[in-house]
């Protein structure tokens, strides 16, 4: 559905995208991740024909979005990161409005707004103006905004950024939905645990590079070398710091008010491991879990060894 070959842009002397290849399957809900300003919103842009790359090739479905835009937005719902709701339509007028402008006819738009509605759950607000909706209905409606003409790709800007939890999850079933219509899904975010949940495969992006692209697993378990510990004790944390920091796998430690930060190099074994030795030690446990770790502290550590070839 996807294909970009030796993708490049520039802005000025800037290199924004550095030659990026990327392929991807009809039907994959790929999750494009990466730190801000990484070039995530670059290449939809790109892909959604609002941005002319500076070299390199993206199609759409075998359709070169610089040959024939036209033909490539027909195939593609566009959800960028910005709100582009307008405050003075109803929700139901604001999918007549996009339905209108795609030139569906009105008799079909009668049908397909309820169903649109009732996809990304807001037909109790089908008469709500689009201001009185929260972030997360905003977010559903853009979304649904996307579908009027019943494009094959979606290509979705952060779409789940600044939801809360059970938004999120909303948004997860959405999605879920939507791959079981068929539908190919790019979806973006800078925080990893976001995305994990609802793709198939992600693709890591900084600084206008591919660094990584795979299924989640994969990923995941390349990220994992990298997990962060955050353990409390019962008011213990700093003869717990100085017990685990000649520990194995144990990379650096840091502690604050909320804890003791752990950057362990083991796997789940070594890491149950620590857990069952802490205890053993008469260490009394708070808290001992994963720290949500942000993609861009991950990568500052991943990718440290790349930096020569800026
Ligand atoms: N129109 C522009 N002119 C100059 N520089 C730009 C322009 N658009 C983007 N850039 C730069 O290109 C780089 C990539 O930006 P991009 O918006 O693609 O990042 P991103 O990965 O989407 O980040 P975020 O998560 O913050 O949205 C950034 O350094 C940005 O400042």
């Amino acid at each position: 559905m996807i294909e970009i070959r030796a993708l490049s842009k520039q802005f000025g002397t800037f290199h924004a995208l550095k030659a990026i290849d990327l392929t991807i399957r009809k039907g994959t809900v790929f999750g494009f991740v990466g730190p801000n300003g990484a070039g995530k919103s670059t290449t939809m842009s790109i892909l959604a024909t609002l941005l002319a790359p500076t070299s390199g090739i993206a199609k759409v479905d075998g359709i070169d979005v610089t040959q024939n835009p036209e033909a490539v937005r027909k195939k593609i719902g566009y959800m960028p990161d910005f709100f582009g709701v307008y405050d003075r339509f109803k929700a139901t007028e604001y999918l007549h409005f996009y339905g209108a402008s795609y030139g569906i006819p009105k008799a079909e738009r009668n049908k397909l707004i309820p169903q649109l509605l009732q996809l990304v759950n807001l037909t109790d607000k089908k008469d709500a103006y689009v201001d009185t909706l929260s972030r997360g209905m905003k977010q559903r409606l853009c979304l649904a905004r996307c579908l009027v003409h019943d494009p094959d790709l979606l290509i979705l800007d952060e779409p789940a950024s600044g939801l809360d939890p059970r938004a999120r999850i909303e948004m997860r079933e959405i999605l879920k939905e939507l791959k079981e219509m068929g539908k190919t899904i790019i979806i973006s975010s800078h925080i990893l645990p976001e995305l994990a949940e609802m793709v198939d495969e992600i693709g890591v992006i900084e600084h206008g590079r591919m660094v990584a692209h795979g299924n989640v697993q994969e990923i995941q378990s390349r990220l994992r070398v990298k997990r962060i510990l955050l353990i409390r004790t019962a008011g213990r944390d700093a003869e717990a710091e100085e017990y685990m920091a000649n520990r194995p796998h144990v990379n650096r430690i840091l502690r604050d008010d909320k804890g003791i930060h752990v950057h362990f190099g083991g796997q789940d074994e070594e890491q149950s491991e620590l857990l069952h030795d802490l205890i053993g030690h008469g260490f009394r446990l708070i808290s001992f879990s994963e720290a949500q770790t942000n993609l861009e502290d991950v990568f500052l550590e991943i990718t440290r060894g790349n930096e020569g070839d800026e």
